[in-house]
């Protein structure tokens, strides 16, 4: 019989849901605080988990990523009092099977349990993914082996697949792998790079032309589509198609038959559509700025590529790996120092791995013949945004920290010694989680306290956004 969990502080929701799913035939407990909920799913086996938000001590938000590691993890159904839309998108993105308002009826409790129930049947059953060969793809956070669960799904179809993340997240690398491991890898991958196109030329790159099609038309010419027959056709910055050109590609993908530029002759191509960009396509779809009709035929699979401070982990791994293989080409083996990869993981990244790799190249550019890497080696935009930062998260940790010995005048304001400790206590904490934007395995590795001892600091100093 499936089991129910509940984690929710408020007693008497959970008590109504339990007798709803005991009643339909499950198995229902509840635990109003998060860490008592976590301790349950850890030691039981449960299907489904009703997660609220806001938990006495802590968010449920950040628990998706914790409880998607365990194994046999059950599926997730975030319930909230509030209308939260970037929570909402959050839960979808972590994995959530669902997210549910507490203001919606038991109806919808009942059936968003059912189809969850379903879906995880159904995923028991499922033969294990096909193993994909990417090895050309660094990195083992939760994140990106989401990513590349996609891949390997994607690789298994003939869908459109559109890629959608920031600059240098790897949005070509994973294109590419998807035709590697696809029953067309023996044809060509033809890119397209729509934002380096003339507008005027992004037509006729596409479609070709024939002899006298216009003038200096003087012989035929191929388009990038024909090229792609039988094999796939990558748009990068699939945004910047100018929107006449968006409606004759619709065309040719719904009917797999085009008229090059000037030709009396129609060409058939059989091509796997990916497409990637750094634009958020929905919005420009509102803007009338992108087809709503070609959004949804790419929209059919989509693999968002999270940005590298979101999976810090995969940050010295891809830093390694990238120092493993310019040790294979030069002979000279550079190893990290701890401030160095310290400094690797405080920084944001924007450019992603793109910019990581470009920075680890200058660094061991930059080294000589040293062969220990230190914070100096790095370039000195990242130090300063690095130390910029660094004195903010300290500043905001001062704020909530009483000065001590403030004013030898003002001598009955110094604390206790037990009060300070507490203080500081407190502030350590809530500076480090905002450091490390609520991850509580860097929070550990960094204070040195086990899980359970960060919980209870949460708690204790009711320390929300984990
Ligand atoms: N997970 C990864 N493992 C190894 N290398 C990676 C990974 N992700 C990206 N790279 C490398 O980072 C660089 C940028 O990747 P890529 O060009 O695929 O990014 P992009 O998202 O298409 O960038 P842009 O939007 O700017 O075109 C490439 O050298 C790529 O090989």
């Amino acid at each position: 019989m499936p089991n129910v969990l509940i984690i929710d502080d408020d007693e008497q929701i959970c008590k109504l849901l339990s007798k709803v799913f005991n009643r339909m035939g499950y198995t229902a407990s509840y635990q109003l605080t998060l860490k008592e909920g976590l301790d349950k799913i850890i030691s039981e086996y449960i299907d489904i988990v009703f997660l609220d938000v806001n938990l006495p001590d802590g968010n449920g938000l950040d628990a998706i990523e914790i409880i998607k590691q365990l194994p046999l993890a059950p599926e997730i159904i975030i319930i909230t009092a509030d209308e939260d839309i970037d929570g909402a998108e959050l839960a979808m993105r972590s994995n959530a099977w669902d997210y549910i308002s507490k203001r919606e009826s038991h109806r919808n409790f009942k059936f968003a349990l059912e189809r969850a129930l379903e879906y995880r049947r159904q995923k028991q059953a499922k033969s294990p993914e096909k193993p994909i060969n990417c090895t050309a793809i660094i990195g083992k956070s939760r994140l990106i082996s989401n990513c590349l669960d996609k891949i390997s799904t994607a690789a298994h179809n003939d869908l459109p697949v559109l890629i959608t993340g920031e600059t240098g997240t790897g949005k070509e690398l994973f294109s590419r792998a998807i035709h590697d491991n696809s029953k067309r890898s023996h044809e060509e991958f033809v890119v397209v790079d729509c934002a380096s196109l003339p507008e005027h030329l992004v037509e006729n790159t596409l479609f070709g032309h024939s002899k006298g099609a216009f003038t200096g038309a003087d012989s035929d010419k191929t388009g990038l589509m024909e090229m792609a027959d039988k094999g796939t056709l990558f748009l990068d910055e699939v945004g910047e198609l100018p929107l006449d050109v968006q409606k004759k590609f619709l065309r040719v993908l719904q009917e797999k038959i085009f008229r090059p530029i000037g030709s009396k002759k129609e060409v058939k191509s059989d091509f796997r559509l990916i497409c990637a960009t750094h634009r958020d396509i929905a919005a420009m779809v509102k803007q009338n700025k992108f087809r709503e009709d070609l959004f949804f035929r790419l929209f059919s699979m989509n693999i968002h590529l999270p940005p590298l401070k979101d999976r810090k982990e995969d940050i010295i791994t891809l830093a390694q790996h990238h120092l493993n293989s310019k040790k294979d080409l030069s002979g000279k083996n550079c190893t990290m120092s701890r401030e160095f990869s310290e400094e690797l993981k405080f920084y944001e990244w924007p450019g992603n791995v793109r910019e990581l790799i470009n920075t680890i190249d200058l660094v061991f550019s930059e080294a000589g013949d040293g062969t220990t890497l230190f914070p100096h080696h790095l370039p000195e935009n990242i130090r300063a945004v690095n130390i910029r930062n660094k004195i903010k998260a300290q500043n905001k940790a001062n704020k909530n920290t009483p000065s001590f010995f403030p004013n030898k005048k003002k001598i009955g304001s110094i604390p206790k010694l037990k009060d300070h400790i507490e203080n500081t206590k407190h502030a350590y904490i809530q500076n480090l989680i905002s450091v490390t934007q609520g991850n509580i395995k860097e929070t550990c590795r960094i204070s040195g306290l086990s899980r359970g001892h960060i919980y209870r600091l949460l708690q204790q100093y009711n320390i929300k956004g984990v």
